[in-house]
């Protein structure tokens, strides 16, 4: 390994934690095409790559991540329990305890810059977010586990900035990350549409979300850690990445649904019915948990950001690290369906 990381200049030598994930699996592939060397550190090994070095390991334990992180210069930390999870533990002992336990790894092992993968959902609260920028407070009343321990670990990481000790650190938010191996938006979205839940439009149709393409996440995220050094403005501070291209949420999944040969909802159900409604049934579900795991489709969670405006301004990313999009919305959600062809609704 420490070829590899001599080859690649030690200002190019990295570690993705979460890389078999999602967003982390493109993160790799971004930072190989830049000539970066790469290191894996996750629970769970997923890819092959003879570029990469995996280290198979929990987060939570110091002294597996110790390896994984000697000798680089940069740490991207994209991992997290699934937000479907709802396991209020596990997104404790991950997102808080075990983001506190990255940090000292990375001091230990004299990581230089921490990007962290945070959330544009650390601010939001079920009500309306317009055009948000970085200085809305966080969530004092969070919705779900997932964002409660979210706002926790950015805080950490942030209030861990110090570059007495050059030590730098900066977050990132993203919001609704979607594209190829996404697991989590496109696949629920379809096994809705399959299980005949897809016929309504939550609200008037009309609130506008942020999408955004995981290579435009991808690109902030490596921005911000060429841009993070002594003295910069993104030390110690979060930004907003999206796609700078708010879209009405169910004329996003209609784009999807259609795009996948599956019918768009078209009746509209009241956003305040259909959010306690699905109140009601998590607190039946949780009543039934000892008995049995019934996972919702439509969370409370997932009701407000389908009815509530949540869009957020990336002008702070733009002045700090010039960030911009480098794929367009209807050109990532092309691509999106294009990969997903098992997805496509089988014709009769
Ligand atoms: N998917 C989305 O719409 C958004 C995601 N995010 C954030 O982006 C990051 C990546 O999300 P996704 O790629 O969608 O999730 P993912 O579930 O696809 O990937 C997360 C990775 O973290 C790993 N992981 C989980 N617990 C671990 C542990 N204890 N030790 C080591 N590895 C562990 C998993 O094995 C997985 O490979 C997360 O931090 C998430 O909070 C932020 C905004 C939106
Ligand atoms: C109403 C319904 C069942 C829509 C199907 C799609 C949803 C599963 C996604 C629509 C918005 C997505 C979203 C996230 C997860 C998947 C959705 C709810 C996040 C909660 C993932 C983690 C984050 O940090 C914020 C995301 C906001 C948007």
């Amino acid at each position: 390994m420490a070829t590899r990381l001599r080859a690649a200049g030690a200002g190019r030598s990295c570690t993705v934690i979460g890389g078999s994930g999602f967003l982390g699996q493109h993160m790799v592939e971004q930072l190989l095409a830049k000539g970066y060397s790469v290191n894996v550190f996750d629970i769970h090994k997923r890819f092959e790559s003879d570029q990469v070095t995996f280290f198979l390991g929990d987060l939570c334990d110091k002294e597996a991540l110790l390896p994984a992180l000697r000798g680089v210069a940069v740490v991207f930390h994209c991992a997290s329990p699934a937000p479907a999870s709802d396991n209020r533990e596990l997104f404790y002992r991950v997102n808080f305890t075990g983001t506190k336990a990255v940090i000292e790894a990375c001091r230990e092992a004299g990581v230089q810059k921490l990007v962290l993968t945070s959330s544009a959902s650390v601010v939001f609260e079920g009500t309306d977010i317009k055009n948000g920028s970085e200085d809305l407070p966080y969530a004092q009343k969070p919705i779900d586990y997932y964002t409660e321990t979210k706002i926790l670990q950015e805080k950490e990481v942030l209030s861990a900035n110090d570059p007495d000790n050059n030590f730098f650190t900066t977050a990132i938010r993203p919001h609704g990350i979607f594209g190829p191996r996404d697991p989590q938006l496109v696949p629920i979205l379809v096994q809705a549409a399959r299980s005949g839940k897809m016929k309504f439009i939550i609200g008037d149709g009309k609130n506008l979300v942020d999408f955004t393409y995981v290579e435009n996440v991808v690109h902030g995220h490596i921005l911000a850690a060429e841009k993070l050094h002594k003295g910069s403005a993104l030390c110690g501070k979060a930004f907003h990445i999206t796609n700078d291209e708010p879209i009405p949420f169910w004329t996003f999944m209609s784009r999807i649904l259609t795009g996948l040969d599956y019918d768009p909802p078209k009746y509209h159900i009241p956003y305040w019915l259909a959010y306690y409604l699905a109140l009601l049934l998590s607190l039946l579900l949780a009543l039934l948990r000892p008995l049995v795991t019934i996972k919702a489709t439509f969370t409370p969670m997932r009701v407000a950001l389908a009815g509530t405006f949540h869009y957020y301004s990336c002008e702070r990313a733009k002045r700090a690290m010039g960030y911009s999009p480098v794929v367009s919305l209807d050109e990532a959600i092309a691509r999106t369906v294009q990969s997903y062809p098992g997805l496509r609704r089988a014709r009769a």
